[in-house]
């Protein structure tokens, strides 16, 4: 379970970004972050994985204080938690399979780490996973040399190659077509069930967050002012957490739905 509790961040002397949010995720939840432009999504992620600095407040991943870590602690909390990004953090030059890799290298020590010498068991799984996601014809290729839907799954494995008890996702589906982007969605929502992880992801689509997440959490200058299903999730919900500040495209239709039910992965 990851719990957040009164967590505030503020960069240097200026006014906070996040202001007290509390937020609690069980099981294989799904969950959308949904906010305008600067309402802190990605500031709130980022606490979680300790890339930001929280300025108080508590965040507990199935038992350990995440805050306040430090040195050998920190990174064997990292290594529990995932995280995929919306340009892919790819190393270009390398292949899918040694960045499959990286992923492990919380895991494995210097001299694995330098000669890539990775355990059998450690390879075993890259294959399984990227069979799962459709990219372990690709193992050989260079990174650079896939597409960006497959990029992301590769972005994806390389997460779960962690064994992480959460996953995080800045924005996956950004940089990517309509089409693809609702392949990634399916595509994590089917990993969490099988793979019983919760999954928080920081969308700007919220036609998209209402179709394939089961739990939409909104902001609003660093406030949570919206937190349940997306059926609940109405116009009143829409106007109060973006009203006066931007207005999504088709925020409040039903968007993509042909293919909701299963995933081509
Ligand atoms: N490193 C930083 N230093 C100072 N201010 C920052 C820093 N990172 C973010 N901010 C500020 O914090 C606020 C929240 O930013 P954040 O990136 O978390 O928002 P967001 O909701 O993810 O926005 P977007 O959807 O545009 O990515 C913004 O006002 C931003 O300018």
């Amino acid at each position: 379970m990851l719990e957040i509790k009164n967590l505030v961040k503020r960069y240097g002397r200026d006014k906070a970004v996040l202001e007290g949010l509390d937020l609690k995720v069980e099981g294989n939840s799904v969950i959308s972050i949904v906010g305008a432009s600067g309402a802190g999504k990605s500031t709130m992620l980022r606490c979680i994985n300790r890339l930001v600095e929280p300025t108080s407040g508590s965040i507990t991943l199935n038992g350990t204080e995440l805050v306040h870590l430090k040195g050998a602690d920190l990174r064997r909390a990292r290594r529990k938690i995932g995280m995929v990004f919306q340009g892919f953090n790819l190393l270009d030059r390398l292949t899918v399979m040694e960045n499959v890799l990286a992923g492990r290298l919380g895991y494995v020590n210097l001299y694995q780490a330098i000669t890539r010498r990775y355990p059998q068991a450690d390879i075993e799984r890259a294959f399984m996973l990227m069979e799962r996601v459709g990219i372990a014809h690709y193992a050989n290729k260079r990174a650079d040399e896939l597409s960006g839907g497959e990029r992301q799954r590769v972005g994806v494995v390389r997460a779960l190659m962690q064994e992480p008890e959460v996953l995080l996702a800045d924005e996956p589906t950004a940089s990517l077509d309509p089409r693809t982007s609702e392949q990634i969605m399916m595509l994590l929502q089917s990993l969490a069930s099988e793979l019983s992880l919760p999954v928080l992801i920081n969308i700007h689509n919220v036609a998209q967050a209402k179709t394939y997440t089961e739990r939409i959490v909104g902001l609003r200058h660093g406030k949570m002012i919206f937190d349940g299903v997306p059926s609940d999730f109405n116009k009143d919900a829409l106007d109060a957490i973006y009203g006066g500040i931007e207005a999504p495209d088709d925020a409040i239709s039903d968007a993509p739905s042909e293919e909701r039910a299963h995933d081509p992965a």
